[in-house]
């Protein structure tokens, strides 16, 4: 059975699949839609995207689509390792602004669930890192959204090291939350 881990932002979600382990292996249910609408993850996923980053510190983000193209992520990784963040932009919430983060492996095959609503971004902790994240909206370029992976003012811990990051030319460009229009409102 997945276990299901509330984190400290409400509607952030930790999910850990069982792994049934063999001689061979394992094996390994990564989605279940039922049991995952029953445990807060009730997203009707409609892509799934995988991205490689070569080297240990690779920053990617803060990224959203804007409404009507919000997206929901079920993030996990496939190899490596990453400290993977959620930001709630939901103008008038009373997390505005605040961020989560989880550590998700390939060794330990954790899951952390995205909601609308939410920047998300992520730092790899080991080189050849690839994760695979499953989206319930189409991508739309006219609706990418961002925020600068190291604003002070969100203050995001993300345990690598100290050194230089790897960023895409556009994610160094991204404004900071405070210059930001954010296309969602909280709604109770
Ligand atoms: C996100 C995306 C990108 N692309 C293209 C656009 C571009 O040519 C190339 C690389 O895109 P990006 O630089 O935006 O890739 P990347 O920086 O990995 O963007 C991703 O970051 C993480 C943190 C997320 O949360 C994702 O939703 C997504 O925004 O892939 C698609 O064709 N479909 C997609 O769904």
């Amino acid at each position: 059975m997945t276990a299901f881990t509330p984190l400290a932002l409400p509607d952030v979600v930790l999910a850990t699949p069982k792994r049934h382990g063999d001689a061979r292996g394992y094996f390994s249910e990564t989605y279940v839609k039922p049991l995952y609408a029953a445990n807060g993850i009730a997203a009707d996923f409609v892509q799934d995207n995988e991205s490689l980053s070569e080297l240990a510190g690779t920053v990617r983000g803060l990224h959203m689509q804007a409404p009507p193209f919000a997206q929901a992520k079920l993030v996990r990784v496939l190899a490596g390792a990453i400290f993977d963040v959620a930001v709630d932009v939901r103008k008038g919430s009373p997390t505005y602004g605040q961020w989560v983060g989880a550590r998700l492996t390939a060794e330990g095959g954790e899951q952390l669930y995205v909601p609308h609503g939410f920047a998300h971004g992520f730092c790899t902790l080991a080189p050849a890192t690839r994760v695979a994240y499953k989206v319930d909206a189409v991508y739309d370029k006219a609706s990418e959204r961002g925020i600068i992976w190291d604003d002070p003012d969100l203050a995001i811990d993300w345990t690598f090291g100290h050194g230089d990051r790897i960023l895409s030319d556009k994610d160094r460009l991204l404004p900071r939350l405070k210059d930001f229009d954010s296309p969602f409102v909280y709604q109770a």
